[in-house]
Order: C-alpha cells, then structure tokens, then sequence
C-alpha cells in the first residue's frame, strides 16, 4: 500500500492571495524560504515559484488541486466590504469558509491560519484598548461584519489537536500600505471630489492603523507557532502597529504627504451618522429602480467617529509579536508607493 509523505512543513497555499494583504503575505513566504501556491477567483500577478489556481473557495473541486501535499493554508480571501451584498458575503465568508475547512481536512493540511478582522467586536460604539475576550458584536454594523463573525466561528471551532488539524485566526485592523486598494484610494478620490473637508466629531478618536507588513508578520508568527501543545491552538489574536493614532490626524498627514489640504471643519457625529443611515436606507429602498453607493456609509461614518483600538498583548504574549515597521516609516513608504494618487499627477 502506498504511504502518504508528510508534505514538508513549509509548503504552503495562500487562498485570497491575488488580494492586496495576500500578495505582501506570498512575497514574505517566498522570502523566507516557503514554496507557495495561490488559490484566488482572480490571478492579478506573476511571480517566479508561485503556481496559481484560479477558482472560486465555494467549490470544493477547484479548490482541492491547490491544497494537495501542502501542509499550511492560510485563508485571507474575502468579498470587499464596500460591496453590501449580504448573499455574496454569506456565500463567500460563511458556506465558502465551511468549504475550506472540509477541503484542508480531506487534503490532510495540517494548519489553517485564517484573516479574520478586529471589527467582529466592533458595534459602531468605542472601543479602548479592546482585547480578545470582549464579545462578539452582537448587533454587526454591516453584513462584512455580520459574516466576518460566522467565518471566524467556523474556523476556530474546527481545530482538533487529536485530529492534528489546528486553527488560529489573525484580526488585524485598518490595514494599510503599498497597493492597497482601499484606504489610500477611497481618500484620495474624497479628496478630489472635495469632500474632505470636514473631520466628523472632535477629531480626538484614536484608532488602529496598521502596515501590512506587520500583519503579514502576524500570520507568519502564528503559522510557526501552531503545534498541537501551543496555547495559540483555536484561538483569534489582534495584531495591529501597536500604535493608536488619532483616525483624523492619519487621514491629514497621508492626505497632506499627496499633497492634499488636512480636513479642518467639524461636524457633530449624530448628526452625520443619521444622514448615513438616511442614505442607506434609501439606497436600499431604491435599489429596484437606481443603483448608488454612497460615499458615507454608517460603518465608515462609525470607523472615522469613535475609537477602535485593540491591545496585542496576547500575540506579543503566545507569539512574541512585535511590529516590525513603525507607523510613521509605513506612511512614508506608503505614501511614496502612490506617485499616480498625487495632487496634480
Ligand atoms: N484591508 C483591511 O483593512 C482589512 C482586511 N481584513 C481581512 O483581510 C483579508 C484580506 O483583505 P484584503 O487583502 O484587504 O482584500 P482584497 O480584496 O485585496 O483581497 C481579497 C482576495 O480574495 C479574493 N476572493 C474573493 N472572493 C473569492 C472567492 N469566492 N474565491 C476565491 N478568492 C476570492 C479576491 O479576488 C481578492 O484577491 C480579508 O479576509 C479581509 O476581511 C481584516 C481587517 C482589515
Ligand atoms: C481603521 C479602519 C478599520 C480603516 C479601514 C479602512 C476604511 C474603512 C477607511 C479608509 C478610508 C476611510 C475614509 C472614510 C471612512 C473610513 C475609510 C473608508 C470616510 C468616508 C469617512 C467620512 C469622511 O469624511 C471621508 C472619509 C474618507 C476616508
């Protein structure tokens, strides 16, 4: 009877990995000797050792090929939460995450590291210095939150030392840096629409910002220390810079390192948190009939009013995390990587 080889332990599927945190994660495990496959619905790059699998993680058939004779997956794929499409988010983060587990068990991948998000703690109300054992939201403000939650349920429950199928979930927070396609392009296209002008509340709202690299750091950190008598074993861990910064006086020293003006007006909260919810409703109401995303949703609205940071005591703790690019070096380098988002370019 043949026996099934042990895949060596650093060999490794990306799943998300055409997406802008998979793609920093694939280059860092290449550069740490890791041999790489991508498993995405989409294949954005080329890159020398990397094989890519195209296909949908809802598909159990697609995605086993991408998993064979690999021992670590790490799950970072998701639908953009800009796109408030509850069927697509169920779909992909929850039945398509049950789909993942079911394939990495059946293809005998030992450990699965999963992007999760500290927002599945975040209910549009402060929170200071938030660690892991604080509830999940019990009222998600968006269905990314809402299905965030269930992914992250899912994958932590799965884990079975006796199986020797472990499980570890990474939450980071505000992920910025190099090709990203959110944060940096959402405010400059704000910027040149002219509407960053005004800063919502007193503008005294820390947040957690963090640079990719150091949540790609994270997920190798908790891929290495995953072993059956880990303490990390089904656990979620926050990983951020480390660093709660005042969300108004990031957006102004990225928006002025472009060469954008610094948002100087204040508006009072309540007062554009309910517009937002006015404006979600009706986009809701009209969706028949016209199609418009508003810039100011009440999940953004809430991400730029109140405070969000999270402690990594815990990963510092299990993991020895510790962010490995400041916050000031990852806004100049992030800034520097966007020549095109430049006034005037
Ligand atoms: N960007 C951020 O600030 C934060 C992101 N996260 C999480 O980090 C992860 C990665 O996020 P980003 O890199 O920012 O997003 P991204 O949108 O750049 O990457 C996601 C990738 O998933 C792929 N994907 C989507 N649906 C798929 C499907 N059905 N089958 C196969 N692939 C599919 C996309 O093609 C894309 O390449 C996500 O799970 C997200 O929830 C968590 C906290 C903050
Ligand atoms: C900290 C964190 C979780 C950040 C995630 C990224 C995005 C949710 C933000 C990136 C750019 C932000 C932004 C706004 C809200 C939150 C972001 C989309 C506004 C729309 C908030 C209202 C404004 O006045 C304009 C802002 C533009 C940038």
């Amino acid at each position: 009877m043949a026996t099934r080889l042990r895949p060596s332990n650093k060999r490794c599927t990306v799943i998300g990995g055409s997406g802008f945190l998979g793609r920093h994660l694939v280059e860092k495990l290449l550069e740490r000797g890791y041999s790489v496959s991508v498993f995405d619905i989409r294949q954005s790059y080329e890159l020398p050792g990397v094989t890519f699998y195209q296909g949908d993680l809802c598909d159990k058939r697609t995605l086993l090929p991408a998993l064979q004779d690999v021992s670590l997956v790490f799950h970072c794929a998701s639908p953009a939460p800009g796109s408030d499409n509850r069927e697509l988010f169920e779909r992909v983060n929850i039945l398509g995450t049950r789909t993942v587990i079911e394939a990495c068990v059946e293809a005998g991948v030992q450990k699965l590291v999963l992007t999760s998000s500290a927002s599945v703690v975040f209910e549009g109300t402060d929170i200071k210095n938030g660690r892991e054992d604080l509830p999940y939201a019990k009222k998600p403000i968006d269905y990314y939150t809402q299905t965030k939650i269930e992914q992250e349920k899912l994958v932590l429950a799965a884990c079975d030392t006796e199986k020797n199928f472990l499980t570890v979930a990474i939450r980071p927070h505000g992920i910025f840096g190099p090709r990203d396609p959110q944060l940096v392009p959402i405010l400059v296209d704000t910027a040149r629409r002219g509407k960053m002008k005004f800063i919502i509340g007193d503008g005294t709202n820390l947040v957690d910002f963090t640079f990719v690299e150091n949540v790609v750091h994270g997920h190798i950190l908790a891929a290495e220390h995953l072993r059956p008598s880990s303490p990390i074993c089904g656990k979620p861990y926050h990983i951020t810079n480390d660093e709660p910064v005042r969300f108004w006086d990031f957006m102004s020293e990225v928006l002025m390192g472009l060469g954008y003006a610094a948002p100087r007006y204040h508006l009072p909260y309540t007062l554009v948190y309910g517009l937002a919810l006015l404006l979600w409703l009706l986009a809701l109401v009209l969706r028949p009939l016209v199609s418009f995303k508003p810039t100011f949703t009440p999940m953004r609205v809430a991400l730029a009013g109140t405070h969000h940071y999270y402690s990594c005591e815990r990963a510092k703790q299990d993991m020895g995390y510790k962010p490995v690019i400041g916050l000031k070096e990852g806004i100049t380098l992030t800034v520097q990587s966007y020549p095109h988002l430049r006034r005037g370019a």
